[in-house]
């Protein structure tokens, strides 16, 4: 079974509104609501491919049964530990430009953290754990940290989308794949990357490191994906960009999706980008139709040479 935690799960409360005004009152000409959070995004986007995954992390009050109910709606098994407080709503407004308002998230107490941990005991080393999103305020800032050293006795690969320091950590612990934005890669070595060959050079420190499988994503520029034998870039299908909100979380569903079908790992990063694609150009999450539709657009190709 694949495993998402999302530590702290949202309702994404996607607003359009014409022409904001800072300091007036502004009236949306269209709104929706959708369950987020990252590991969330990555278990409705394999659902889409038609792979199974058991949604965990803290959700409560009224916001956490909305998440709950809608995933119950299409199929998603979860496992949720309750809080008393509510589920966090994240603001995603659209004007001209997006803008992101995302909450803080209810309070974890130490017993709920405990009941947390326990559903890790029945997992085997056939499991996959895909660590996604930031960690809320109440938790400790080394939960990863913990989170991997559980998996790491059973032997349970993890994945991780992770930024900032807990980026930092979870790489000291070797995940099987992380998926950086060239933001977050350039921040872990305090240096701007702005071009494919720059995120080459620092994608290939953190192999060094022993992560086995880096995906860096560089929104329109294209992507790459580092293993320990091959580098192999990706381009981008051009389009209309919707929604960029679960651009990156569909990339690492839809290489999860693949690999856990066992295709091989250019074909299950062309599927990322894919979806990436995918969900940038539509409003909601990527469909397995669109995904399909922007595969005969994505060339990979692996980096031979001097540069590899
Ligand atoms: N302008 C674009 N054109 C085509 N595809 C895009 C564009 N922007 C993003 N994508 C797709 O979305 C993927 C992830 O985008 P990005 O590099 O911005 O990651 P991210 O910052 O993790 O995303 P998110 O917006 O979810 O935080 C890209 O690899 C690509 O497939
Ligand atoms: O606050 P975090 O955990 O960093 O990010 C949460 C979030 O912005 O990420 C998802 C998109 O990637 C959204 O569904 C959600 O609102």
């Amino acid at each position: 079974m694949i495993y998402t935690v999302t530590l702290n799960p949202s309702v994404d409360y996607i607003v359009e509104v014409e022409q904001f005004e800072l300091g007036s009152l502004n009236r949306t000409v269209a709104d929706t609501k959708f369950p987020g959070g990252k590991g969330i995004n990555v278990s409705r986007v394999m659902k889409r491919l038609a792979v199974e995954s058991n949604a965990l992390g803290f959700i409560g009050g009224f916001t956490g049964k909305f998440v709950e109910d809608f995933l119950n709606l299409e199929k998603i098994p979860s496992n949720f530990v309750k809080v008393s407080g509510d589920t966090r709503i994240n603001i995603k407004l659209k004007t001209e430009v997006e803008s992101e308002i995302n909450g803080l998230g209810p309070n974890i107490s130490e017993d709920q953290l405990t009941e947390f941990f326990e559903i890790f005991q029945k997992m085997t080393r056939e499991d996959i754990v895909v660590l996604a999103g930031s960690i809320p305020g109440t938790l400790p800032s080394s939960i990863y940290k913990e989170i991997i050293a559980v998996c790491k006795e059973k032997e349970i690969k993890v994945v991780a989308d992770v930024s900032g320091d807990a980026l930092k950590e979870v790489i000291s612990e070797k995940p099987y794949l992380i998926k950086p934005n060239h933001h977050e890669l350039g921040e872990l070595f305090n240096t701007e990357i702005q071009s494919v060959e720059e995120a080459l050079v620092y994608g290939k420190k953190l192999v060094k490191q022993g992560v086995k499988h880096v995906i860096v994503s560089l929104a329109e520029k294209g992507a790459l994906l580092i293993t320990e034998n091959n580098s192999y870039v990706a381009n981008v299908p051009k389009g209309k960009v919707l929604n960029s909100v679960g651009a990156g979380d569909s990339v690492v569903g839809g290489f999860i999706s693949a690999i856990s079908k066992d295709y091989s790992i250019e074909e299950a990063f062309k599927i990322g980008v894919a979806a990436g694609s995918a969900t940038a150009f539509s409003m909601e999450l990527c469909t397995k139709q669109k995904i399909e539709e922007l595969l005969p657009y994505i060339e990979v190709n692996e980096v031979k040479g001097e540069e590899r």
